[in-house]
């Protein structure tokens, strides 16, 4: 059985995180792989129930965080966990990064607390106990915030963080390049600012580069 591999996507709306999710698991299927596809706030019943609340009712920054970490707990439980234990390819779209980058550097709640909150929920789900279960890798989208902006502009209804203003977008995105400072062998810096076919080959080449997907056909990363 392969080892179980943990993959998350990251950046502010926008960004393009969504339009390759899928051709990433199509990719991976190809080789053979079982991949799980998942979401964050959400991935289970409960937790797509707190992602509505999180979405779409006002709330303080706190609660905030406290709502996308019991998410989280949950999701890690039902879904995360066993799907790895499987040995299975868990594509993530956000996890614990996001509420580093919003509820931290964009709602400006203090880091500390999310650091415990986050080794509390993260650890006592995997097998070894100590272990504080992280991403094996995260696809960080990078984008300028008023790209984003733009792209958003005409694509869908804003829900209560698509509707924060530039200056928000530009803390979050401030965020997200601190936590890939500071973990840089897990962060594969993604430059969004590209066409998607490009966006595309840099995904596919940081997949190639780990040994996770075996030869480029075409541009893409098919199997052996
Ligand atoms: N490389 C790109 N160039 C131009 N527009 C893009 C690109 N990638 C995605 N888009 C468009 O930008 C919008 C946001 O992309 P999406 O994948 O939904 O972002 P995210 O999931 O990160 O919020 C969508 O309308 C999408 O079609
Ligand atoms: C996981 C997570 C998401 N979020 C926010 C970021 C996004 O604006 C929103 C939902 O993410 P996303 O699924 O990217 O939104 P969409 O379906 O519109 O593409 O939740 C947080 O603020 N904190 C978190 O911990």
């Amino acid at each position: 059985m392969p080892a179980g591999l943990f993959i998350s996507f990251e950046g502010i709306d926008g960004a393009g995180k969504s339009s390759h999710i899928a051709s990433l698991a199509q990719a991976f299927r190809d080789q053979g792989r079982t991949v799980t596809l998942t979401r964050e706030p959400g991935g289970t019943p409960l937790a797509e129930k707190l992602r509505a609340l999180m979405l779409h009712d006002p709330m303080d920054p706190l609660t905030e965080a406290l709502i996308a970490f019991a998410a989280r707990r949950d999701h890690l439980v039902q879904v995360i966990e066993p799907a790895l234990a499987r040995g299975e390819v868990v594509l993530c779209d956000r996890f614990t990064d996001a509420t580093f980058a919003y509820q931290g550097a964009g709602r400006g709640f203090d880091l500390q607390p999310l650091a415990t909150l986050e080794r509390m929920v993260q650890t006592g789900t995997a097998p070894q106990p100590d272990l504080l279960r992280e991403p094996h890798l995260t696809l960080w989208f990078d984008l300028p915030a008023e790209v984003a902006a733009e792209r958003l502009a005409s694509a869908r209804v804003p829900d209560r963080f698509e509707s924060e203003p530039g200056s928000f977008f530009a803390r979050v995105a401030q965020g997200y390049a601190a936590r890939a400072a500071a973990a840089p062998q897990r962060f594969a810096r993604i430059d969004s600012n590209a066409s998607r076919h490009v966006v595309w080959q840099q995904i596919t080449q940081v997949m190639v580069r780990r040994g996770w997907l075996a030869i480029m056909v075409g541009g893409q990363a098919g199997a052996a």
